[in-house]
């Protein structure tokens, strides 16, 4: 069973879907700590995972070998600087999922240089199949990688790059995916229902088909390409639609919201660096 004393500052959606997942995965509950505002949030968080809840994001991190900084960007300077002010000598491992907060301003709100790894999850870490992009700073030692990988590992698949910018391609390629597919998802279902299919089975229907691609996708040694080209028989009934896809200029589109999100990622960045 894994014991790696792990602080999470911040008990919201991110922070819940990392915890039910390395619970799920073996790690000892009582080896977890939630800080939160909310009194029923911690309460809340207690009950359901069996983990110790503090107000107090100091006592939070007191015994931790791993710090995991869970909050919304805007709060990462006053967190950060809170927490400077308790960190031992010997810091624990920061990693922090904040959209945007680069390795530079957390060390600079953390007071000194640290190890700290920066980890773009997505919300299917809530059932274990999240993608994870991972970067870690100058200081991290192989070991600490380990450990950021072995605890990111517990929410899907991971993925480390050597460049910090890419995280902000991350981030707007997986990080905000789900809402992409989900959108496509609620599209499909609505024309679905807009050919005289009932909600329920539009709805199914569309939601099996997603997965089913995604499988065959990730379990076939065929390019989402290749797959693609066995779905469409020539002159048949999907060659008629992905026409109409290219028409509308589906590709276009999908590259011009991924560089807006890039785009927003870097704005955010820049906002909060600036916040010295
Ligand atoms: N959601 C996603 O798809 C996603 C994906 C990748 C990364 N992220 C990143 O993950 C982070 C958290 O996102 P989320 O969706 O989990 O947000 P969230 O649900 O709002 O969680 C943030 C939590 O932090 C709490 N909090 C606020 N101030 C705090 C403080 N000073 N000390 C301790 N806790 C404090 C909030 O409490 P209150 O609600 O009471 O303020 C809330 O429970 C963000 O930085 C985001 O960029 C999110
Ligand atoms: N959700 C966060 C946002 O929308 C970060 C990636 C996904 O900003």
């Amino acid at each position: 069973m894994n014991r790696t004393r792990i602080a999470f500052i911040g008990g919201g959606n991110m922070a819940q879907s990392l915890i039910a997942g390395l619970i799920a995965d073996g790690h000892e509950a009582a080896a977890l700590t939630v800080s939160d505002p909310l009194d029923d949030k911690r309460q809340q968080l207690a009950a359901t995972y069996g983990i110790k809840a503090a107000a107090d994001n100091a006592a939070a991190i007191a015994e931790a070998q791993v710090v995991m900084l869970c909050v919304k960007p805007q709060s990462a300077p006053a967190v950060c600087r809170e927490l400077a002010a308790s960190l031992p000598h010997t810091p624990p491992l920061i990693i922090s999922i904040m959209a945007g907060v680069t390795e530079a301003s957390l060390c600079h709100w953390l007071g000194r240089p640290l190890a700290l790894v920066r980890a773009m999850p997505n919300t299917p870490v809530m059932v274990q199949s999240g993608a994870i992009g991972l970067h870690a700073n100058a200081e991290t030692t192989p070991t600490q990688q380990n450990l950021a990988e072995e605890i990111l590992r517990a929410g899907g698949l991971t993925r480390w790059v050597e460049r910090e910018a890419d995280l902000d391609a991350i981030t707007a390629l997986s990080g905000s995916g789900p809402a992409y597919f989900l959108l496509f998802m609620e599209a499909l279902e609505k024309a679905g229902i807009e050919q005289g299919l009932s909600a329920d089975t539009a709805r199914l229907l569309s939601i099996q088909t997603a997965l089913g691609a995604a499988r065959m996708a990730m379990e076939s040694d065929e390019s989402p390409a290749q797959l693609r080209q066995r779905v469409t028989s020539p002159g048949g009934t999907t060659e008629r639609a992905l026409n109409a896809f290219a028409d509308g200029g589906l590709e276009t589109l999908v590259s011009r919201a991924v560089n807006a999100a890039r785009q927003r990622a870097g704005e955010l960045s820049a906002l909060l660096g600036a916040e010295k």
